[in-house]
């Protein structure tokens, strides 16, 4: 996806332009410290600490999504998703922990914040009480912001001080994902609300339940630039 926020699917573009908090998400200081390495180095590592934590609890999301699919494809897409999350992004967190002497015990054992809490909570919530299309849309902007961000980092950074991180986002990997994510995301609409799904009351609601996703994204930031506020 380039920066310009086009390249991941119809209806991504479409709820990602009208979310109030994209930008505050997807250019956060906390963002624009990892482009130019001020990011204080506590902060990285408190942040992928509780981002270990909530990486767990996202994969349990995509695994409900496994339940609440319809067709083959749609479950065969939600498995990719899970597989990649557990085997592939977890992977980065446990490397950089373990340069930085945090072993996969210590990390597996961080106290949950409450701002972290929140977040994967209220995207369980959605698949619980919703349907795949509450659930999806309640994913989406974890997956494909941090495509944007890898993106758009990659080609602007000043610095390689968060060179790993910046490259695993950006990487083909985690790219190839984000595509698939949006086509997913496409072809349940049209599934489920048939071609003209933009236009109706429902794809609103879903558009709303990815913005209030997307605010929660800006607190796991803030989160992430106060070490101080961790859960003992
Ligand atoms: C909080 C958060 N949001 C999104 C991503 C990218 N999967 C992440 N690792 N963490």
């Amino acid at each position: 996806m380039s920066s310009s926020g086009t390249g991941y699917g119809t209806a991504v573009t479409a709820w990602r332009a009208a979310a109030p908090d994209w930008d505050a998400y997807t250019r956060h200081a906390f963002v624009e410290g990892l482009r130019d390495g001020t990011l204080p180095r506590a902060a990285f590592l408190h942040y992928l600490a509780q981002d270990y934590v909530f990486l767990k609890h996202f994969s349990r999301a995509w695994a409900l999504a496994i339940v609440k699919a319809d067709t083959l494809p749609e479950m065969e897409a939600a498995t990719a998703t899970v597989h990649g999350l557990l085997h592939y992004e977890m992977g980065l967190h446990v490397k950089i922990c373990a340069e930085a002497g945090i072993d996969a015990e210590t990390l597996a054992a961080t106290p949950e914040h409450p701002g972290n809490m929140a977040y994967t909570r209220y995207v369980l919530e959605a698949g619980y009480s919703g349907d795949f299309l509450d659930l999806l849309a309640a994913l989406a902007p974890c997956v494909l912001g941090y495509g944007e961000i890898g993106a758009r980092l990659a080609a602007e950074a000043t610095s390689d001080t968060y060179g790993d991180w910046i490259g695993t986002y950006a990487g083909d990997d985690y790219q190839g994902i984000c595509r698939d994510v949006g086509a997913l995301i496409d072809g349940a609409l049209t599934h489920r609300l048939g071609p003209d799904y933009a236009t109706l009351p429902r794809f609103a609601m879903l558009s709303a339940r990815f913005a209030q996703a997307t605010t929660l994204e800006v607190g796991f930031w803030d989160m992430g630039l106060s070490p101080s506020s961790a859960p003992a």
